[in-house]
């Protein structure tokens, strides 16, 4: 007998909502203790003999089939445990498959597809659903199961779809033995009724039958701990995680002026934006809800930081001259930390975001290392003018504009700069007469080319997406293409004017760090993080866009995306997906705090969703964003559910690294916040792509690729969204 709390198995098979799952359980079983290995971690040789260390398993949801070893991984041999080791398991989807042909059920494709579909559970109320009254439960499937007659598994509950589905078995429980397993997905936000109850009244059920058993789980000893991860939630109040709060080696000072009629642009220009040569980075809220915009002020001096994923140095860039850091095997974002951690500053005014730090992008094949998923170019050697996917310029000067009141902040960390401040303070207060340089103006009888990419290959990617959405190895598929624009030579800080005039958007931004140079429209969020002590996070995913338009007023974009169960499905999902990323740091405290909102832009309507999280307890670690940033990459927005399996099928589909394009930029300020938006409706070239004659940029545009999408529709879609960026070069 043990008064140990409660430790629970959570078998991961790649999901993406395996940390949504984890939370569950531990709000159903409070005082468990959660530890998750993925399901080919350990074989069942390796794991047998660690069971005693557990009061139960959850088998996880997942990609693929439980017909394939390769995506089931150990879960068929849990099914078959020897009497003596057998302990209370539940499944969910891919875990309730498994365990229905573990015990002679078949498994079969659905007709049509559920991904983030919600239906009605119809069950009689007992064993799992014991007091449980109506469920509405959300759906991620594409394979479903079908029990024998006489086996020893009890249907408990089905789903009655309308379409040629028929009726779908939703749960199971086995005669005698402690399993029993959901289809749908009791952790998903917009569950209803079968989620925390049903989980309750597996863990009441698994209590009685290990007591009856005389079955309790052994102290934890060294052997379990060398076997397992610490439990999740690393966050947990109970558990002391606080590193000691330093104070900051540097001070920040402000000069605040009142400057309503000083535009972004004539602030740029001020600062030399208009000079190729000079490194740049602006981040421009020039639509709603953008409020503040930063613009970095860099000096000869200004370190520029940029890395290659697959290489073991970071290069450090300060007045054209480059030298490397080797890394040592150490990851890059260690390296930044450590970078950071000694140019913490203190002083600044709380309520401006940016006060000095880390400004500029990073690529999406940055994220996928911690995927498992190694990028094409790391891959193939041939690699011509890759763009950095690290690229990052710390300033210790900045101007931000606050565009809501008018207020302009002048800010340095340098010691003793006063005289920086007040010439910069002098500048602003000249700058409301400033004439900004006129728009963009294409040199006489230059021919633009635009490389699109081919309308059938684009399709045929459609159609191979739909097919792994019904074999079960996605729910969705954010696919995309690179369109090429051959163009001649202009000013890149004029390109950014004329896009920014088309499109202007909560987070353009202008960018020039050699060998990039990045403009971007985009109007998506990735990650915001608020300064320690109260770090709070929060993401804005987009998904569901339309076109704006005669006609296409609010009330109507409202119907056709939010009131659209093909758009809402779309958003839930990688809502869903966000709430797993997140919970996956911070534990327990994550809320969606806006469902499938209608935002309008300049030319579309899209339908955002807010996720936000902070660490249960508070939090000491200043650094917390900057590892929430690194645990969420690549945007789940551009990849699909479940993210590892969907990133492997992209990039097979694709075949081209996207580089900066569905990466994030934005920046780390030196008191600990940071914001970083998502890598769309931007363009960006590179340095040696470009002749005195002519020049090269690139624009990605794609979307979220479901069961239910059109193909056709889809490829106007990805026109609409390129349309936003492609028309600054077509004039
Ligand atoms: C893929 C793009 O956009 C993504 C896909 C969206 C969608 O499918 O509706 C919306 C915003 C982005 O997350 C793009 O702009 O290229
Ligand atoms: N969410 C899941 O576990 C899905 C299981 C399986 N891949 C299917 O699509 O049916």
């Amino acid at each position: 007998m043990t008064l140990d709390a409660p430790r629970v198995l959570l078998i991961d098979s790649y999901d993406s909502f395996t940390f949504n799952l984890a939370a569950l359980v531990k709000r159903a079983i409070p005082s468990c203790l959660i530890h998750i290995v993925k399901n080919d971690e350990l074989d069942i040789g390796q794991l047998r003999p660690l069971l005693k260390y557990f009061a139960a398993i959850i088998v996880g949801p997942g990609p693929g089939s439980p017909e394939l070893a390769k995506d089931v991984g150990v879960l068929p041999d849990l099914w078959k445990l020897p009497d003596a080791d057998v302990l209370p398991i539940f499944g969910v989807c891919l875990g309730l498959q498994s365990l229905a042909l573990a015990f002679y059920g078949s498994i079969h494709r659905l007709p049509i597809v559920k991904h983030g579909q919600i239906s009605e559970v119809h069950h009689d109320g007992t064993s799992l659903f014991s007091g449980v009254g109506a469920v509405e439960a959300v759906r991620y499937h594409s394979l479903h199961a079908i029990l024998p007659a006489n086996g020893p598994l009890q249907p408990l509950a089905w789903a009655h779809d309308k379409e040629q589905n028929g009726n779908i078995l939703m749960a199971v429980a086995h005669d005698y033995l402690p399993f029993s397993a959901v289809q749908y997905h009791p952790e998903s936000v917009r569950t209803n009724g079968g989620g925390i109850e049903v989980l309750a009244n597996f863990w009441d059920a698994a209590t009685i039958w290990s007591k009856k058993r005389g079955r309790y789980q052994v102290p934890w000893t060294n052997i379990a701990r060398d076997s397992f991860t610490s439990p999740w939630p690393a966050f947990d109040s109970s558990i002391p995680h606080t590193t000691p709060k330093t104070r900051g080696a540097y001070v920040v000072r402000t000069r605040t002026l009142h400057l309503p009629s000083v535009s972004i642009e004539a602030i740029c220009e001020m600062l030399g934006a208009q000079d190729d040569d000079l490194p740049f980075a602006a981040l421009d809220s020039a639509a709603h809800p953008g409020r503040f915009s930063v613009v970095g002020c860099p000096t000869p001096s200004s370190p520029q930081f940029t890395h290659f994923v697959g290489e073991d140095c970071v290069y450090v860039t300060r007045s054209k001259t480059r030298s490397q850091q080797n890394l040592h095997g150490k990851d890059v974002w260690a390296w930044l930390s450590t970078f950071m951690a000694d140019k913490k500053a203190e002083g600044g005014i709380e309520t401006v975001p940016f006060w000095a730090g880390l400004l500029g992008m990073l690529s999406y094949e940055i994220g996928l290392g911690r995927l498992g998923v190694t990028p094409l170019s790391a891959r193939i050697a041939s690699r011509k003018h890759p763009h950095p996917d690290v690229n990052l310029i710390f300033v210790e000067r900045s101007i931000v504009v606050d565009h809501l009141t008018g207020t302009v902040y002048v800010q340095s960390i340098v010691p003793n700069d006063d005289s920086w401040l007040q010439d910069t303070e002098m500048s602003l207060v000249q700058l409301s007469s400033w004439p900004s340089t006129c728009g963009l103006a294409m040199p006489a009888g230059a021919a633009t080319h635009v490389e699109l990419p081919d309308k059938s290959h684009y399709i045929s990617g459609i159609r191979q997406c739909m097919d792994y959405l019904a074999s079960g190895d996605s729910y969705e598929l954010c696919y995309t293409a690179h369109t090429r624009v051959h163009t001649p030579p202009v000013s890149s800080w004029s390109r950014y004017k004329a896009l920014r005039a088309s499109n202007p958007a909560p987070h353009g931004a202008f960018v020039r760090l050699a060998p990039t140079t990045f403009c971007s429209s985009s109007p998506e969020r990735f990650l915001s993080y608020s300064r320690p002590p109260q770090s709070l996070c929060q993401l804005r995913p987009i998904k569901g866009t339309v076109r704006k338009g005669p006609g296409m007023d609010r009330a109507a974009a409202e119907q056709a995306l939010a009131h659209n169960p093909k758009e809402v499905a779309e958003n839930l999902m990688i809502v869903d997906l966000i709430r797993h990323d997140l919970h996956s740091v911070l534990g327990q405290d994550v809320e969606v705090k806006k469902f499938c909102g209608i935002e309008e832009y300049k030319t579309v309507w899209q339908m955002t969703s807010v996720i936000e999280g902070r660490p249960v307890g508070g939090n000491e670690d200043d650094q917390l964003g900057w590892k929430v940033l690194q645990a969420t990459l690549p945007p789940g927005s551009m990849t699909g559910a479940p993210k590892k399996r969907s990133v492997e099928l992209l990039q097979q589909l694709e075949n081209t690294d996207r580089s900066m394009y569905s990466g994030v930029f934005g920046y780390w300020c030196v008191g600990g916040s940071g914001d970083w938006a998502v890598t769309i409706r931007s363009c960006f070239k590179h340095d040696a792509e470009s002749t005195p004659d002519s020049e090269d940029w690139v624009i990605g545009a794609g979307g979220a690729i479901t069961a239910l999408s059109d193909p056709e529709s889809e490829w106007d879609e990805m026109l609409l969204k390129l349309g936003s960026v492609l028309r600054i070069f077509q004039h």
